[in-house]
């Protein structure tokens, strides 16, 4: 192979499972019988999980990448509600936005994720953007442009879990790197709101610990997930045993160029990031 065509392979092709989840192409045969599959487990579930996506060579070497580069992460603790906002003390006490939940997890933001990691290659290839755009049926899906948010690491620690939320983006897609012992359960509510409504009668039922009409599914490590977590109330269960369970977070949009406010980034990702802003403001201005 010349240096040319070496340096324009998308790394999926070497990184996925094609044989199992034809995503190269989906115009033909399996291919597009594979992601009809998919539309039709989103539209009908909110959620499409491809369990065992990643070839294991690929596995190895992203969970490798994670566990290397998570001693450099932030501690997180957000505190918000179920909506990702602030707390309105003025609410009745049964109202979702007055419950206050601790979102806490070592977490890497894009910025610390460099790009010739494998994970960060596979974030930005063009094949798996199209799969995931295509499954989602929209027009058109770019990744995230927020320098911060795009792509993430989150280790969720023994002994916690991922806080009751919905996403600030309609659709998610997440990638398990390695699984807990036991717990770390990607719990779902599907379809829980639209634009108008929300029900809250099952909300209000899994905030009070009754998961009964929650799905949770089988993700070993490996395993992408695409779900409508904008829309279904999503959280994982305790991480139980003695590892982190470790995902990658891919953020994509139906806008070119979306960033999110810095107060917003800052909300999230705490004092790394406000200084990187506050510097940069201060260069500006000075
Ligand atoms: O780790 C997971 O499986 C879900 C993560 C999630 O909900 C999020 O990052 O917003
Ligand atoms: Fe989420």
């Amino acid at each position: 192979m010349t240096a040319i065509s070496q340096a324009q392979r998308d790394v999926a092709l070497d990184f996925i499972d094609l044989d199992r989840y034809p995503i190269a192409d989906l115009e033909n045969n399996s291919g597009a019988a594979f992601l009809a599959e998919c539309q039709h487990s989103i539209e009908a579930k909110g959620w499409c999980n491809l369990e065992c996506f990643l070839r294991q060579d690929a596995l190895h070497k992203m969970n490798a990448e994670a566990n290397a580069l998570l001693p450099t992460a932030e501690v997180l603790r957000v505190k918000r509600n179920i909506y990702q906002g602030a707390i309105d003390p003025s609410l009745p006490d049964n109202d979702p936005r007055r419950k206050e939940f601790i979102h806490s997890a070592v977490q890497l933001a894009d910025d610390q994720i460099p790009a010739e990691t494998g994970l960060k290659q596979l974030y930005h290839s063009e094949i798996l953007t199209e799969f995931v755009r295509r499954v989602q049926m929209k027009d058109q899906l770019y990744r995230c442009a927020d320098e911060f948010q795009a792509l993430n690491v989150v280790a969720l620690q023994p002994g916690s879990g991922h806080a009751w939320h919905y996403d600030t983006s309609e659709c998610t897609v997440t990638l398990l790197l390695q699984a807990a012992d036991k717990g770390g359960e990607f719990t779902f509510l599907p379809n829980s709101r639209t634009d108008e409504d929300e029900d809250r009668e099952a909300v209000d039922r899994l905030l009070d610990g009754d998961m009964s009409h929650a799905q949770t599914f089988s993700r070993g490590a490996g395993t992408l997930t695409l779900f409508r977590g904008g829309y279904s109330l999503h959280g994982v269960t305790k991480v139980e045993g003695s590892h982190p369970r470790i995902t990658a977070t891919m953020t994509y949009d139906e806008q070119p160029g979306t960033v999110i406010d810095d107060e917003i980034s800052i909300r999230i990702y705490g004092k790394r990031v406000e200084d990187i802003l506050a510097s940069r403001k201060a260069g500006i201005s000075g």
